[in-house]
């Protein structure tokens, strides 16, 4: 008998088997709102100017195709730190801060699972929702998932209380997974005041804060303000982890660039971490790709075609920004007596409509309009063209 015979067909994924069910569909219609990649105002996927730019500086250097270190593109890894913590982040002027290049935000997160689990980790606590890959990553790292109150659904809000409860109940030295901005699937971000209050409350328990940074400049355009959190869990002296992904800012999605890096307390003790994370690399995937981190670091690394990035990645943001708008407005007109505010108060790639499973159902079969089983609409897919038909569908299942 053949030794595949015993195999399961596995359940599509969530997120990105939506894709399969929505190619099968020929309604002409057709909409799909799920995957958390950006679309143009045509609805087709975007390559940043400055990334063909940089393409183009990069063929007439002759690149060669060797191997990367383990640890990857160290002048990337350079950069993409200095773009997160910010180039004026005293441990960065330290050498406090040392990581690795990783298979963008998925690989460094499950990096980061498997070295928290052989250095006698048992648990992380993630917020509830939080993107749906984070758990299994972690569960397949060997840790167990906790989670922490983080969204109001009654209110369309952040459960902020909720959080702060079950932060204070955490035990001791539990690492705790936030999302830096435009959380997902929420949309719902603390203040400012709040994250402060994060801060305190987590350096008080002694918790290990772990960043996952995969927005940064696509939620408010700015990716200093996006930043912010991360900055200031820094600058309060938290000794913390952060995973950078640069599919969604950069639109290198399938070039899967990231980072992984840890802020010690000194130089030696965050290099020997780095060391660590190299072993978990090696008989893992061995090293990363060279070409998207190629890419960051030619644009972060010249003045103009940074310059051209942050431009270009606030068109993207600001896009999204008005169809969140444009979104409201159309459901308001077409009649529903449902409060859609929380659509405009919302950041990032996602809409937290607050539909349900049934809804989400209805408005797939019937109207073909996809988005994720938990009601998260992906912004990035709304257009001048399609919002109107997306609000009627809504409308039609939420009435
Ligand atoms: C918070 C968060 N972390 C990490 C990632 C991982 O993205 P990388 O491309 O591995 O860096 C995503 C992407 N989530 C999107 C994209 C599709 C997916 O991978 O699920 C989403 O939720 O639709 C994310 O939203």
């Amino acid at each position: 008998a053949s030794p595949w015979a015993d195999y399961e067909m596995a359940p599509f994924d969530p997120i990105i088997g939506l894709n399969e069910e929505y190619s099968k569909d020929d309604f002409p219609q057709k909409v799909i709102v799920g995957v958390g990649a950006y679309r143009d105002g045509n609805g087709k996927p975007y390559v940043l100017p400055c990334v063909r730019e940089a393409e183009k500086k990069m063929m007439e250097q002759n690149l060669d195709m060797e191997y990367s270190g383990i640890a990857g593109d160290a002048k990337f890894v350079e950069l993409a730190l200095k773009f997160g913590y910010g180039k004026d982040s005293k441990p960065l002027g330290e050498n406090r801060i040392q990581g690795v290049q990783a298979l963008s935000g998925t690989g460094g997160l499950r990096v980061m699972g498997e070295l928290l689990r052989k250095h006698g980790h048992t648990h992380i606590y993630v917020p509830n929702p939080t993107w749906g890959n984070h758990i299994p990553i972690f569960v397949n790292s060997g840790l167990e998932v906790r989670k922490y109150r983080y969204y109001d659904a009654k209110n369309s809000d952040l459960d902020f209380d909720g959080m702060i409860t079950d932060i204070k109940e955490m035990p001791t030295g539990s690492t705790v997974l936030l999302h830096a901005c435009a959380h997902n699937p929420t949309g719902m971000d603390p203040t400012l005041e709040q994250w402060k209050e994060l801060s305190d409350i987590i350096k008080t328990k002694k918790l290990l804060p772990f960043f996952d940074c995969a927005y940064q400049g696509f939620a408010s355009g700015d990716a200093n303000i996006d930043a912010a959190s991360v900055r200031m869990f820094v600058e309060d002296g938290h000794l913390l982890a952060m995973v950078q992904s640069f599919s969604k800012n950069f639109g290198l999605y399938g070039h899967r660039v990231g980072t992984l890096s840890v802020v010690g307390e000194s130089e030696a003790e965050a290099k020997r971490v780095q060391s660590q994370l190299k072993t978990v690399i090696r008989p893992m995937y061995s090293n990363p790709p060279r070409h998207g981190a190629r890419i960051v670091s030619t644009i972060l690394s010249d003045p103009k075609l940074t310059q051209d990035f942050l431009i270009q990645c606030k068109e993207m943001a600001d896009r999204i920004h008005t169809m969140r708008g444009l979104l409201r407005s159309n459901l308001e007109q077409a009649g529903s007596t449902h409060n859609w505010e929380h659509i405009t108060r919302q950041i990032g790639m996602f809409a937290y409509s607050g539909l349900s499973k049934d809804q989400v159902l209805e408005m797939r079969h019937k109207h073909h309009v996809y988005c994720t089983a938990d009601g998260r609409i992906s912004m990035a897919g709304v257009t001048s063209g399609n919002v109107d038909y997306i609000a009627q569908a809504i409308h039609a299942v939420s009435k």
